[in-house]
């Protein structure tokens, strides 16, 4: 059955509702495409999840007659490609009315995957080279490198606001023919800023009835919220492995997020021996996952499932009546670690790949191997303000290969590496001017020389040591 989220996707710009500023930039910008503008850039669309920007970017394609080429987060965006795709969607006109082909990148955010190796480089070059619009859609702008930011026009979508979102589900019980009273539909909207949940929620309560109340509502926003602590309790309480797998078909979760809750709550109901055979199996199942993200192979998860469920399940049935004390299953605390390192770590991959670029090899190696050697390196200020210059290292980036505290001194080596680099930017014109014949008596040279050593500069290769 076609989800109502699809099925109520709008066709239209006028269909979108909310953010009307938004849709109004984005109509400027697709003038601006038509009339061939010498100022028309390619687009970032951002904003939370869920509240309209692919559906607007298709709307206009729409409305405007043009072709789309969507890359969405689940192709697998190797450069390779995206050279294939956008590439050739990018410098070559479409064919139908309005004469454009509007690429869609989904999900732009998204870009560090091992898969998407090299793709942002790649994605700055397409945009560069543009002569078709190009639309990025993000939740978070800043997931976005600068470089791409920097060549972009920035279209923001905020949260659709509750009235909003009531009107559009009233709409939709309409078209469904369900009755519904607006309390049950404040209920629904209440807490959310996104229409796609809502609507999701709607049809989650919808099913099956013609008539909604305030009561399904209740209920049912409640069940579908407890599903995976109900799931987490049937496996710690040992219920039959069999059941309890079937349960975890109707789970909101994927694998990936369910053994994370598993591997949080496990330690908080048992201990010792059941408890180190459980995490055997959560280890088992993880490489399973491992597979999965490795292979893009979604067969796998069947088996990291069942590892998960029923081994957790075997790994404790002796020590079930042991430890019958009530738990408060908590969320995973690893969710809270990375979307609050979110930035940090990508900020760490970018330098990776500076770094790699810089000593010709690849980013991993970069991240992991290089930035530990230069932390060593940079205790000395000269080689780190050298480094700095060469690398081209912004200040952020120096203060995490510093690490903690050390932001004050990745102030000091920027301030340094800055001098070097307008040093070198001196002596390269003085060596164009000597070139030139504009220096020309052994004294200017001398003068020149010792001048350049009283300020130190270019005596110690980067990597020298003592
Ligand atoms: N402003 C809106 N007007 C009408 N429907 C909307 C709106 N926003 C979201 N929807 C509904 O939610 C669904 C998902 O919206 P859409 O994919 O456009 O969101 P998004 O902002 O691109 O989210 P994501 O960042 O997750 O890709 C649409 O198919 C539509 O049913």
């Amino acid at each position: 059955m076609l989800s109502w989220s699809e099925k109520y996707r709008p066709r239209r710009l006028s269909e979108v509702v909310g953010n009307e500023k938004a849709k109004h930039e984005l109509i400027e910008w697709a003038e601006r495409w038509i009339n061939q503008d010498p100022g028309r850039k390619p687009a970032i669309l951002y904003g939370s999840a869920g509240v309209g920007k692919t559906s607007a970017a298709h709307a206009l394609a729409n409305e405007m007659g043009w072709e789309v080429v969507e890359l969405n987060a689940s192709d697998q965006r190797t450069a390779a490609i995206l050279k294939k795709v956008a590439g050739v969607a990018s410098s070559s006109r479409g064919l139908l009315k309005g004469g454009f082909r509007l690429i869609i990148l989904d999900e732009a955010d998204n870009l560090h995957g091992t898969a998407d190796y090299g793709g942002s480089r790649e994605i700055l070059r397409i945009i560069r080279s543009a002569q078709n619009p190009i639309l990025l859609t993000a939740n978070d702008l800043y997931g976005i490198s600068k470089a791409i930011r920097d060549e972009c026009d920035l279209i923001q979508f905020k949260a659709i606001r509750k009235s909003t979102i009531v009107a559009q589900l009233k709409r939709i019980c309409k078209s469904e023919g369900i009755v519904c009273d607006e309390l049950a539909l404040k209920e629904i909207a209440e807490g959310k800023h996104d229409l796609r949940s809502a609507i999701n929620d709607l049809q989650a309560i919808a099913e099956g009835k013609s008539r909604i109340t305030i009561n399904d509502v209740v209920t049912g926003l409640r069940d579908r919220k407890e599903s995976i602590f109900n799931l987490l309790s049937l496996i710690f309480r040992g219920e039959d492995m069999e059941d309890v797998f079937k349960a975890s078909y109707n789970l909101d979760e994927t694998p990936e997020a369910l053994i994370h809750w598993i591997d949080e709550n496990l330690p908080r109901q048992f201990s010792e021996d059941a408890l180190a055979r459980g995490m055997s199996y959560l280890s088992k199942s993880d490489r399973f996952l491992g597979m999965v993200k490795r292979r893009q192979n979604y067969r796998f998860w069947r088996y990291a499932s069942f590892l998960m469920i029923c081994g957790v399940i075997q790994a404790i049935s002796g020590a079930i009546d042991h430890d019958r004390r009530f738990v408060r299953y908590q969320p995973p605390s690893y969710f809270r670690k990375i979307s609050q390192t979110r930035g940090k770590r990508r900020l760490m991959i970018e330098l990776g790949l500076k770094i790699a670029k810089a000593t010709k090899t690849d980013e991993e190696y970069g991240r992991l191997r290089l930035i530990p050697l230069l932390r060593e390196i940079f205790r000395d200020m000269d080689r780190a303000a050298a480094i700095t210059a060469e690398f081209e290292l912004t200040q952020d980036e120096v203060s995490l290969i510093l690490g903690e505290k050390g932001k004050k001194r990745a102030k000091e080596i920027v301030k340094l590496a800055a001098s070097i680099r307008e040093e070198r930017k001196m002596e390269e014109e003085e060596g164009v001017m000597e070139g030139a014949g504009v220096i020309t008596t052994s004294s200017d040279r001398v003068e020149a020389q010792s001048e350049r050593s009283e300020r130190g500069g270019g005596q110690k290769t980067l990597f020298e040591f003592g």
